[in-house]
């Protein structure tokens, strides 16, 4: 791979050996990807924050780095609500290792906005074509296929060496060449809310980590491509997607429509519905809803649905700290039901989710990885369903 001098020198330790060492994993990846030089990045969204994930290795290497991260850069969702972590029923040794995690990533000049959806926040746009390095798997999704940006799925660490030195290695989606759809999918039926979610659970499996351009007959609007895109790259790994019609670059450009074509049904959506994933022998004892965290109008529709309601158990709304500040009536009106709004966290990140035995999700995403990685059974249902099902939702 071509370095220009100025990467020379960083290679070979002239800027300290923080520089060096990002430079030396850029690279390597760079060579495996066959990649012919570094490109600069305008924004990095950095994963390997939550302690249940990082522990005390992760922890021991974000804390030895040294220099200043060089475009914008956010994380990813922590183990906890970095305020509310006590009600959340988190350990306070867990809480004092979270803290160390976010303070070594804020000393490296990293703001501590801890998200999955980056895309909301006033502050950290991204647009069409632009190159970033983002690294968790529906954030990338969304800012390939939805924005038309550009960015692989990177490892959180390489996302960290990517913001140090601004650039990422140019392969993979920052390239044309691997963004012209693999295969077609056709789907059979009008969709709505979470029936997005069950589609890309199921679109996920059969894609693997392939291209797929959807035709649908209703037009998802983007917290359902959210939706879908997140669930696709927990099913499946799928990193891009396009839907004729409505994602960017399906309306700039002319795909040739790919040789292998699927249709998915109705009936196969039904049955993802009607599936607990995991061992759900017992009946919902919690529901969450903000995988990927909460745009203000999935907020405003989570309102809607509790509006006059009281819930029995466990209820948790997750969001960006950003999106939960600007709109301090909506999330006033969902704590009247005795729901919570949590920030900074998610019910696949946090250990607080372990103590649940099965829980109702209107994600696709979480749908696939509680049962993984919090050992927790699932149900999917849409937001109305998950609060009766789950939250036990009734009337005041
Ligand atoms: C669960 C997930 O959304 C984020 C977890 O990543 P981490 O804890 O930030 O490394 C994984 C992913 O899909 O990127
Ligand atoms: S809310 Fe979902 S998409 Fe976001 S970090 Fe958690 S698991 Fe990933």
């Amino acid at each position: 791979m071509y370095l220009t001098p100025e990467e020379e020198r960083m290679m070979a330790g002239e800027s300290g050996p923080t520089l060096q060492k990002a430079m030396e994993i850029l690279v390597a990846l760079g060579d495996i990807y066959e990649a012919d030089r570094l490109i600069p990045i305008k924004s990095a969204q950095i994963a390997g924050v939550s302690y249940k994930t990082m522990g005390d290795a992760g922890l021991e290497w974000i804390s030895d780095l040294e220099g200043k991260v060089q475009v914008p850069s956010i994380l990813n969702p922590a183990g906890m609500d970095l305020e509310r972590w006590q009600e959340m029923g988190i350990s306070a040794e867990f809480a004092e290792k979270q803290q160390e995690i976010i303070e070594a990533y804020r000393n490296l000049g990293i703001g501590v906005q801890c998200t999955c959806t980056p895309y909301y926040l006033q502050s950290f746009s991204a647009t069409y074509g632009d190159h970033l390095a983002w690294s968790e798997s529906s954030a990338v999704s969304y800012a390939n296929s939805v924005i038309g940006a550009r960015t692989n799925r990177e490892g959180g660490p390489s996302a960290l060496c990517a913001a140090l030195v601004g650039k990422t290695a140019n392969y993979g989606y920052h390239l044309d060449e691997n963004r012209i759809p693999e295969l077609m999918i056709s789907v059979d039926c009008e969709l709505d809310a979470s029936d997005y979610a069950v589609l890309g659970y199921i679109a996920g499996k059969a894609a693997g980590k392939r291209v797929p351009l959807f035709k649908m007959r209703s037009t998802p609007h983007r917290d359902q491509l959210k939706a879908l895109g997140a669930a696709m790259a927990a099913s499946g790994a799928v990193a891009l997607y396009h839907v004729d019609g409505v994602t960017p670059e399906t309306c700039r450009k002319d795909f040739e429509p790919p040789a292998e074509q699927l249709t998915i049904e109705k009936s196969q959506i039904d049955e993802v519905y009607e599936t607990v994933s995991g061992d759900g022998i017992t009946e919902c004892d919690s529901a969450a809803v903000g995988c990927p965290h909460c745009s203000p109008e999935e907020l405003e529709d989570v309102a809607a649905k509790l509006e006059g309601k009281v819930v029995d158990n466990n209820v948790w709304i997750f969001t960006s700290r950003e999106v939960a500040v600007s709109n301090p009536k909506i999330v006033e009106s969902i704590e009247r039901s005795g729901a919570k709004v949590l920030c900074d966290t998610c019910m696949v990140v946090s250990p607080a989710t372990d103590k649940f035995s099965h829980m109702a999700v209107n994600s696709g995403k979480a749908y696939a990885y509680l049962p993984g990685m919090c050992k927790v059974a699932a149900t999917i249902a849409n937001i109305e369903k998950c609060m009766e099902k789950g939250g036990g939702a009734h009337s005041d």
